[in-house]
């Protein structure tokens, strides 16, 4: 199915509630620019509201105030979303590659957020461990090979929010050293859209410290 900007409209509203019309207009920048820009593929482009914006979007309600890093940002998937529809909370979208930084950056100025900043940096070299309240990633690496790069970054008692497929319980049986490593509690899989979405969205949340 070929979704649009009005499908699944409760959820929609749900997630974005009046940030709904800033969503859409990243979303149709997007639709327009990202494959152009190697940000998204020609296949996922028919899905791009549903599978992409509201599956990050979901999300949001896991997020409390404070100062969130996503790790790996890409496109804006999820940071620059979560940004749109969270505008109490403050964030750092960290990508290494310059196209996509500078396609973050337009957009940050374009939708006029307050509470984006953009670092080009592999997540490793940020020099900001320890300063972040959570920690967002999707479509980075698998847990066991993530945790190196996203648990050093968050203040004690932060949390990991990682948007993860089905395998998610999997994941996390192949991560257990590094979980033992980074001083990992709660370690949760939960699934969130049930109902909702189309997709269901899972997120592995874990409490550092
Ligand atoms: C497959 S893309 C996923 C992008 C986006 N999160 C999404 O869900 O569409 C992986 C992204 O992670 C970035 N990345 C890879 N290694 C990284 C690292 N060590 N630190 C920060 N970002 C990294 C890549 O440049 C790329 O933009």
């Amino acid at each position: 199915m070929i979704d649009t900007l009005e499908t699944e409209p409760s959820a929609a509203a749900a997630v974005f509630g009046e940030q709904l019309a800033l969503g859409r207009a990243f979303t149709t920048n997007l639709a327009t620019h990202g494959e152009e820009l190697g940000l998204i593929g020609p296949l996922e482009l028919p899905r791009l509201w549903t599978r992409h914006v509201l599956n990050c979007a979901i999300v949001a309600p896991l997020l409390r105030p404070g100062l969130v890093g996503d790790v790996g940002s890409g496109a804006g998937l999820p940071g620059l979303v979560l940004a749109i529809a969270r505008p109490d909370v403050n964030f750092v979208l960290i990508e290494p590659m310059e196209r996509r930084v500078a396609w973050l950056n337009s957009q940050v100025q374009e939708l006029g957020l307050q509470n984006v900043e953009v670092l080009r940096a592999r997540a490793e070299e940020t020099k900001r461990e320890g300063s972040f309240d959570q920690v967002t990633a999707r479509a980075v690496s698998a847990l066991r090979t993530l945790l190196p790069l996203t648990a050093p970054l968050l203040k004690r008692g932060g949390e990991l929010v990682l948007m993860k497929g089905a395998g998610a319980p999997a994941e996390i049986g192949a991560a257990e050293k590094a979980i033992r490593k980074y001083k990992l509690s709660a370690v949760e899989v939960l699934v969130l859209g049930e109902g909702i979405l189309s997709e269901e969205t899972r997120v592995i949340r874990a409490t550092v410290g």
